[in-house]
């Protein structure tokens, strides 16, 4: 006995000093002390151990080390029920108290009510000694017990204002649910009130838990009964029952959510624990993932077009999810369940035949964010717009209307030069119809992996099915639809085939709210049977003059400029034959025009302000090198094409 710990000694540490350790130590320890001396010996040298540690007289581990010694002694006297060497903290009246603990499916609730305290055989002892024989009835209401509070008084309410209270030494706060008020001291005898319950003090053999119950290790002393003041969670505390604890304690992440009797008790320790298990984490992640995902096809006008990437640009780290090629037996059974959390999109019935990659391509090619385009911002083009809002716009917004003979077409090729809005018009579509836009690209159709292209295809027809209303926007169709040769290879030809199936074959049923919006500048290369398919085909010509003229003022409205209108006038006099892509390119090389009057010595240090004004000799002089993009000859075969094929007036 009396023995100090190796880790004790650090350097600097005096062998005076060491010596006055072990004489306490051997003091304590030699059996000349009571049962209260020793614990409260025991208890002044854990302090003076978290002292000398917090003086820095004593190295970390040498205090932990210690602490776990002496708490453990300190324990073992407050715990013993031989009433020579301990003070038998598990007394009658403290397990009393324990016993209508509930199990840890309910919120604990200590049994201490005010009338329980009173009804206390030790209470009533000591009541009845201090008034002779007398009983009381107390209304327990607001009762405030204080005992023992040694030279502090009394504060007990009036009828108890007579009463001495017994010797005690410190005070345990029950934090539980005891009536408003109620606060009653620990006596540091067996004698005294015990109000500590054994499973609170010190719930035998429990292993460490998330629960903040002081560990030995830590510079927290074991709880006692004195000189400790402890404010206990009850809630959060398990049952003294000691299996449960055990199934408690072993609960790992799986349970957490299979738990059944202790579902308040699991609902609360998550509350207070932040560790979650590998699994749950990846839950919580998907959940969080697949709620930030915006409805679509739900808010027409949202804004917001920007394509997704191929997958290229997901991560394939250490987060990156894990498909086990062998699917493992117990996950079988659970497989709706994961489906739920992992994969939401692919509940649907009919997707069931898609592999789940193929699937995720597509998905990632709906288009959900992006700069909104409205129709205010294509100039001119006012009859694809209005035959557009007619095919596309009002039929997602009234399929009740536009059933029969007034459905929409299955197909739009929107044709003709290149630069004058096809794709602008897509994505006006994509922001204005609130159908689910899909943009694909032919290269993200087709695949190295014979028969893998018609599957995408497929794939992607079912899922705008289960995603209706869908535009499927195919830019520079004919890439994907040129016409069939004999030569070509065999993979792209099935594709067109499969392409041509689902637009228009069994596959497709007359209900099906699904658009496919093309759109080229070579028309004169798509396949016949496509054309057929595409049934409402717009030109979609060089913009005429009232159209240049709204495209340079809508964009030099957002720059500082002093273009009179006939200034404005002369320059779409002077840009016939542009296309809306020219005319854009005129502007931002005229827009350069007041940066390049500056002096390269000031370019450093001029202010956006000092910046002068665009003026018409900006576009003359951009008109020096901008250039119509469209032949003359080229607009030609558009017309000509148009006159055969095309569905304008
Ligand atoms: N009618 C228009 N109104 C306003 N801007 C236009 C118009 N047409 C073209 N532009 C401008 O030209 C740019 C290019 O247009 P877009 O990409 O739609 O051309 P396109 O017809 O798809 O050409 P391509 O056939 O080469 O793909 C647009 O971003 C826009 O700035
Ligand atoms: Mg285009």
């Amino acid at each position: 006995m009396g023995l100090v710990p190796t880790c004790w000694s650090r350097p600097g540490m005096s062998g005076a000093h060491l010596d006055e350790w072990q004489k306490r130590s051997f003091d304590i320890s030699s059996g000349s002390c009571t049962p209260e001396q020793t614990a409260d010996a025991y208890r002044a040298h854990i302090l003076s151990i978290q002292y000398a540690w917090a003086s820095s007289q004593l190295s970390q581990a040498g205090m932990a080390s210690l602490l776990r010694t002496y708490s453990e002694r300190y324990a073992a006297v407050l715990d013993s029920d031989d009433p020579r060497t301990g003070l038998n903290n598990y007394a009658e009246s403290a397990l009393h108290l324990a016993r209508s603990q509930k199990n840890y499916s309910d919120k604990w609730e200590s049994s201490l009510t005010a009338e329980s305290v009173l009804e206390l055989p030790s209470v009533q002892k000591t009541i009845q000694a201090k008034t002779g024989g007398e009983s009381f009835v107390v209304a327990p209401a607001d009762i405030n017990i204080t005992v023992g509070q040694e030279g502090k008084g009394s504060s007990l309410t009036p009828p108890f204002k007579n009463v001495q209270p017994p010797q005690l030494k410190s005070e345990v706060k029950i934090a539980a649910s005891i009536p408003a008020n109620v606060s009653v001291e620990r006596p540091s005898s067996h004698e005294g009130i015990s109000v500590n319950p054994p499973s609170f003090s010190r719930p035998p053999a429990q292993p460490q838990s998330v629960f903040s119950r002081p560990s030995p290790a830590l510079p927290h002393v074991n709880p006692g009964p004195a000189g400790v003041t402890q404010h206990y969670q009850s809630s959060f505390f398990p049952t003294s029952n000691t299996s449960k604890r055990k199934h408690f304690y072993n609960t790992d992440g799986g349970d957490v959510g299979r738990e059944q009797n202790g579902s308040q008790v699991s609902s609360d320790l998550r509350a207070v624990t932040t560790f979650k298990t590998a699994r749950e984490q990846f839950v919580v992640d998907q959940q969080r993932k697949h709620s930030h995902q915006p409805q679509r096809g739900q808010a027409p006008g949202m804004a917001a077009t920007v394509k997704k990437s191929l997958g290229a640009n997901r991560p394939r780290g250490a987060f990156s999810k894990f498909v086990s090629p062998i699917p493992r037996q117990e996950e079988e059974g659970s497989v709706a369940s994961r489906n739920s959390n992992q994969e939401p999109q692919i509940l649907d019935e009919r997707l069931k035949n898609f592999e789940p990659k193929i699937i995720e391509l597509i998905m990632s090619e709906i288009m959900d964010h992006g700069p909104p385009v409205g129709w205010d911002d294509i100039a001119g083009l006012e009859f694809a717009k209005t035959t557009i809002k007619e095919i596309v716009v009002w039929p997602m917004l009234r399929p009740d209307i536009f059933t029969g003979l007034r459905g929409p077409p299955k197909g739009i090729l929107l044709f003709g030069p290149p630069g004058t809005g096809k794709t602008l018009i897509g994505k006006c579509i994509a922001c204005q119809s609130g159908a689910t836009f899909f943009s694909i690209s032919a290269s993200s159709l087709t695949s190295k992996w014979v028969g893998e292209g018609e599957k995408m295809v497929r794939a992607l027809f079912a899922i705008a099915r289960c995603h209706q209303p869908a535009v499927i926007f195919i830019d520079e169709i004919d890439s994907l639809l040129s016409q069939r040769t004999d030569g070509e290879h065999d993979s792209s030809r099935r594709i067109k085939t499969e392409f041509l199936v689902q637009l228009d074959g069994a596959a497709t049923a007359a209900e099906d709210r699904i658009l496919v919006v093309g759109a080229t500048n070579r028309p004169q290369e798509i396949d016949e049977a496509a054309r057929r398919r595409l049934a409402k085909r717009l030109y979609i010509p060089l913009p005429e003059a009232t159209a240049r003229r709204q495209i340079v003022t809508n964009l030099m409205a957002q720059e500082k400029n002093q273009l009179g209108e006939s200034e404005v006038e002369r320059v779409v006099t002077a840009t016939e034959g542009f296309s809306g892509a020219d005319m854009t390119q005129l502007c931002r090389e005229a827009a350069l025009g007041p940066i390049r009057s500056i002096q390269l010595s000031d370019i450093a240090t001029i202010t956006a302000d000092q910046v002068r004004p665009i003026i018409y000799s900006d576009f003359h002089d951009a008109l020096k090198t901008v250039r119509p993009s469209v032949s003359s000859k080229d607009l030609e075969l558009y017309e000509e094409w148009n006159k055969t094929f095309g569905c304008g007036r």
